[in-house]
């Protein structure tokens, strides 16, 4: 958690219900909306990478390129794509990774790391961790070095982010939420 995680996590918007029944979706348009809210969001984390000496950004389609792009800015590192099936143009590694219901597909281009490379995972909230887990076997399948996956939201009580620690990797979330929150 961040020094901004209340503040963050007091401008996120839940929709109950959406976009199914039972699910408590945490919007972050509202956090977007906001330009203070949204500088303190992008500090916080060039605040925590700033010497960790990352050679680049994965950040995940879609959500996560609007935070990823930013960092990678500010921390002059490069911004590498984590795009879903279908997307990228040049010669890609893919990683099918298990929904709720059904399987996706996330692709990496071949020539996006160099072997070692120090790599932060970037996306916008975690759910179950297939999608971060995805990523973070692509990355690490292409020579990467995995430092940390990133996200502003973590959904504690669904395990994903407990996933991704299990699997060896760090975690940090700007915010977290529980189910009756
Ligand atoms: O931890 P998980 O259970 O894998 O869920 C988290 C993922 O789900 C959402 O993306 P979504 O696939 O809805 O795509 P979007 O960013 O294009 O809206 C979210 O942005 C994460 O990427
Ligand atoms: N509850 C949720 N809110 C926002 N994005 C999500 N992605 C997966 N689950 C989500």
């Amino acid at each position: 958690m961040s020094i901004y995680g209340d503040y963050i996590k007091s401008v996120i918007r839940t929709v109950p219900d959406w976009p199914s029944p039972g699910v408590n979706f945490r919007d972050i348009t509202p956090l977007l909306q906001n330009s203070s809210a949204f500088r303190k969001l992008i500090d916080s984390f060039v605040h925590r990478y700033q010497e960790m000496d990352l050679d680049a950004i994965a950040a995940i389609d879609a959500r996560g390129f609007i935070i990823g792009a930013p960092v990678a800015y500010e921390l002059g590192c490069s911004f590498v794509p984590v795009r879903k099936k279908g997307k990228l143009p040049f010669k890609t590694i893919s990683q099918t990774y298990t929904l709720e219901y059904g399987q996706a597909e996330v692709e990496l281009h071949s020539d996006a790391f160099r072997t070692g490379d120090r790599i932060l995972i970037m996306d916008d909230l975690i759910a179950t961790g297939g999608t971060m887990l995805a990523a973070a076997e692509l990355i690490s399948r292409s020579g990467g070095q995995v430092v940390e996956t990133a996200a502003i939201v973590d959904l504690i009580e669904l395990g994903g982010s407990q996933k991704v620690r299990e699997a060896g990797h760090s975690v940090f979330a700007v915010c977290s939420f529980t189910e009756d929150e």
